[in-house]
């Protein structure tokens, strides 16, 4: 989404760097001395710069499109500017280009801004612990506005160990979850949302033949964050809301240098609502789960709305585990205010962040046929 307010926010940073141009001490102007001759106006550093949008990565080649560039515009290729020092460039993100941003074959343009993130879609990718590369904490999106969560209702069971994390994962990014629940042909939603009741969690259903309006109707004029275990249907949903999205991908890839990376997001813009704003959708084929290693056990809670309330009842410094005999947790699950299988979903999370014993070992859970990750 690159509208008029991030067209303001750029316009912001150009201010800024006008001032700090001043005392630059690369500047080449010369002080006036004696002469009577006004010192010369120098340019703000890189005021010619255009605003892009960010849709993918690939091997320090970043694809743009440019601010108000429709669906036909070409496609920007750019490299990142070195005084951008380490920052890190990621999809989602609104950027200041400069040199060519034409689109032509060939044409690179420079990234010299990363404009202010509103939200920060993190994981720890915590799936290989033995490289420090596998222990890293992700930026995976920057900007986004929703986390779509889709779930199988069946052929794949649902895993709410999955989706509760993922929630934590929202929360902690400060974007909004929508639970989007396919193959809803194969089996009712009634497991699922009796085990989500206490949040009033917005959720739509999906079957191979339903028209998709409310989904689209949420997604317009956002940027989205698709996630989703494999074979629950996500690249379906994604072909039937971006029908050329196929194309779309080999454009970005063709542009990029060949290969096309699976493991890494892509934005697809999605068509036009009659009278309303472009949406995108950023699809992470090689996000298969989150790793939390980076959320604190406070904000861990925060993804699980149901309990917090509880723990104002806990001793201090309550590590809210099942071997805390003061834990309020137990006494509110006990009075039939929050659901027993939650608890358990958030202490599963409490001991794979603290590397106790492995979340998605069955007997973690046992008798609970939704649970695990
Ligand atoms: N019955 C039914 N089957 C569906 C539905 N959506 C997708 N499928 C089928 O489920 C299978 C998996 O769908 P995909 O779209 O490939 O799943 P995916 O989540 O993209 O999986 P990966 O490609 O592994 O990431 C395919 O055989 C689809 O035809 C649905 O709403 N109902
Ligand atoms: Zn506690």
């Amino acid at each position: 989404m690159v509208g008029d307010g991030d067209r303001q926010e750029l316009r912001a940073g150009d201010v800024l760097a006008t001032k700090r141009r001043e005392y630059d001490e690369d500047d080449v102007r010369v002080r006036p001395g004696r002469s009577s001759r006004p010192r010369t106006r120098t340019r703000p550093r890189h005021a010619d710069a255009v605003e892009g949008f960010v849709i993918a990565v690939d091997r320090g080649r970043y694809t743009c499109v440019l601010s108000g560039a429709g669906p036909d515009a070409p496609l920007v290729t750019a490299m990142r500017a070195r005084e951008l020092g380490r920052k890190s460039v990621v999809v989602g993100d609104r950027v200041g280009l400069v040199g060519d941003s034409s689109g032509a074959p060939g044409a690179l343009a420079r990234i010299v801004r990363i404009a202010e993130r509103t939200s920060v879609l993190r994981r720890t990718a915590d799936d290989d612990e033995t490289t420090a590369e596998g222990r890293l904490e992700r930026v995976v999106v920057a900007n986004a506005d929703q986390l779509v969560i889709v779930s199988a209702l069946a052929d794949p069971p649902p895993r709410t160990g999955f989706i509760d994390r993922c929630l934590v994962a929202a929360y902690d990014a400060g974007i909004e979850p929508l639970l989007c629940l396919t193959k809803a042909d194969l089996a009712g939603p009634e497991a699922v949302l009796g085990y989500y009741t206490e949040l009033e969690l917005p959720y739509v259903l999906i079957r191979p033949d339903s028209d998709l309006a409310a989904l689209r109707a949420l997604l317009a004029g956002r940027v989205s964050v698709m996630v989703g275990h494999s074979g629950v249907g996500k690249s379906t949903l994604v072909n039937r809301l971006v029908p050329d999205a196929e194309r779309a991908v080999g454009t970005v890839s063709a542009i990029g240098r060949g290969r096309h990376t699976s493991t890494s997001a892509v934005a697809l813009r999605l068509p036009a609502e009659p009278g309303g704003d472009t949406g995108w959708i950023v699809d992470t084929p090689g996000v298969r789960s989150f790793g939390l290693a980076h959320v604190s056990a406070e904000s861990l809670l925060h993804g699980f709305p149901d309990l917090v309330e509880a723990t104002v009842d806990c001793p201090a410094n309550c590590p809210h585990t099942a071997d805390e005999a003061d834990c309020a947790l137990d006494a509110w699950v006990a009075a039939g205010k929050a659901d027993a299988r939650r608890l358990a979903s958030y202490r599963r999370l409490l001991a794979s962040r603290s590397g106790e014993g492995d979340p998605r070992e069955p007997e973690r859970n046992p008798g609970d046929p939704l649970a695990g990750s």
